[in-house]
């Protein structure tokens, strides 16, 4: 892959980032920066460089429409307090509004264009479709750099299709993120120890197939682990449920047992009636969830058989939060496994937007873990080896 400075001289062209801006957010308050700091090197890089800095970015998930709940404008003024200049926000995408403030920018500046999601193209399985908005991305620039190191697992066109239509270079994050995940492919020491939790559970359940070839333990959390709590014949009340994987999960549990692979699940779940911060919270075991309450962290017996687990680790991989970590009363599992891999001796990788922000925001520090890595699907899917089309598109 190229480097920013195998692009040649970048005074006074346009650049083009695509960077991870995918930030936890309360309402209009960034709750974790951790994105939009790892951002800055490849973003310092180019102004010092006196390029004219575009960047393009995605909050959420909204529907291929503009929807002001998931505009960037939080984003634009913490990067502008974060570089210690404006970062004007264009109000569209690839519209008018966006080509008038790159046409105002200056050397040296930066402007970010609204959330690229608005555009339903970006996120289309129809190649047409999104290589049309490549080149209106592509058509307000000169050169083009990849560095949403979180984003770069999915084919979409402000991500794989755009760098086909511009000289390309993959940004500073992406090659951190490398280069410490492959210490963690290429050849993990053993016991390799993976954690997995979170919500996105279609998304991740996947990788599971995947990792049974290589850890030799996995350990299930967060919204995850009812597919498996029901996968095994149990009721799981109103949690979150991926009712048309259980088939699939039962697959994995035949599949690990034949292989020797560990798959390890809570013995006691925290529950509660509703999803609110105050709900009241009690703690049932893990084969007992009554109906009408749903699972929002794994229990406290199963927070203890977890950091065991992870103790005698040489190699933990974590993604996706035990618990919905961001209401104190849920935040105590997602707190133990990140403590005993701050206390485990061997490589400890976290990832994930909101795994690397439970860890700030629960007050760990971040030097006691090998490396926290801005991404949670695309950490996973690297580790995996599979083929990443954000990184495979940079090295053609
Ligand atoms: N039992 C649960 N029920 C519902 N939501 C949960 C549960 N456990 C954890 N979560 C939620 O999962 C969310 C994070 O999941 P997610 O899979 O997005 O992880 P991530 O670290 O951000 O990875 P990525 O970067 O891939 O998004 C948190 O907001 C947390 O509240
Ligand atoms: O948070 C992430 O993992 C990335 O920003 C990708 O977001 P997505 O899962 O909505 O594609």
């Amino acid at each position: 892959m190229k480097t920013i400075e195998d692009l040649g001289d970048l005074r006074g062209k346009r650049v083009l980032v695509r960077s991870d801006f995918n930030v936890p957010l309360d309402g209009t308050t960034i709750t974790d920066d951790g994105r939009i700091r790892a951002a800055l090197p490849t973003l310092q890089a180019l102004t010092a460089a006196g390029a004219k800095v575009v960047v393009t970015a995605h909050l959420g998930r909204p529907k291929g429409t503009p929807d002001p709940k998931y505009s960037l404008a939080p984003v634009a003024d913490r990067l502008g307090e974060l570089l210690g200049a404006t970062v004007v926000l264009a109000k569209d995408t690839v519209g008018e509004d966006a080509k008038a403030v790159v046409a105002a920018l200056a050397d040296g500046q930066v402007a970010l264009l609204e959330n690229i999601r608005f555009d339903a193209r970006e996120t289309s399985k129809d190649d047409a479709e999104r290589a049309a908005l490549a080149d209106e991305l592509a058509a307000l620039a000169d050169a083009y750099v990849s560095d949403g190191f979180g984003v770069v697992h999915r084919k979409q066109a402000s991500v794989y299709d755009v760098a086909k239509k511009l000289p390309h270079a993959a940004g500073k994050l992406v090659f951190k993120e490398i280069d410490s995940l492959s210490k963690a492919t290429e050849n993990p020491q053993r016991p390799y120890v993976v954690v997995l939790g979170g919500s996105k559970v279609s998304d991740k359940l996947g990788v599971i197939a995947n990792l049974l070839g290589k850890a030799d333990r996995l350990l299930i959390g967060g919204g995850m682990v009812f597919t498996f709590l029901a996968a095994k014949g149990h009721q799981v009340g109103s949690s979150l449920l991926e009712k048309d994987q259980i088939e699939t999960v039962k697959g994995y549990l035949t599949e690990a047992e034949a292989k020797g692979v560990e798959i390890v699940l809570p013995t006691d779940i925290v529950v509660a009636p509703e999803f609110k911060a105050d709900a009241p919270a009690t703690t049932v075991a893990a084969d007992a969830i009554p109906a009408d309450q749903m699972g929002l962290d794994i229990g406290p017996e199963s927070g203890q058989l977890f950091a065991s687990k992870i103790a005698d680790a040489k190699t933990v991989v974590w993604n996706g939060p035990m618990g919905v970590f961001e209401f104190d009363a849920f935040a105590a599992g997602t707190k133990a496994v990140a403590r005993a891999m701050s206390e485990a001796d061997g490589f400890s990788i976290v990832g994930g937007g909101d795994s690397a922000a439970a860890v700030r925001t629960l007050g760990f520090d971040e030097s006691t873990f090998s490396h926290i890595s801005t991404g949670g699907g695309a950490s996973l899917e690297y580790l995996e080896g599979k083929t990443l089309p954000g990184i495979a598109v940079l090295e053609d």
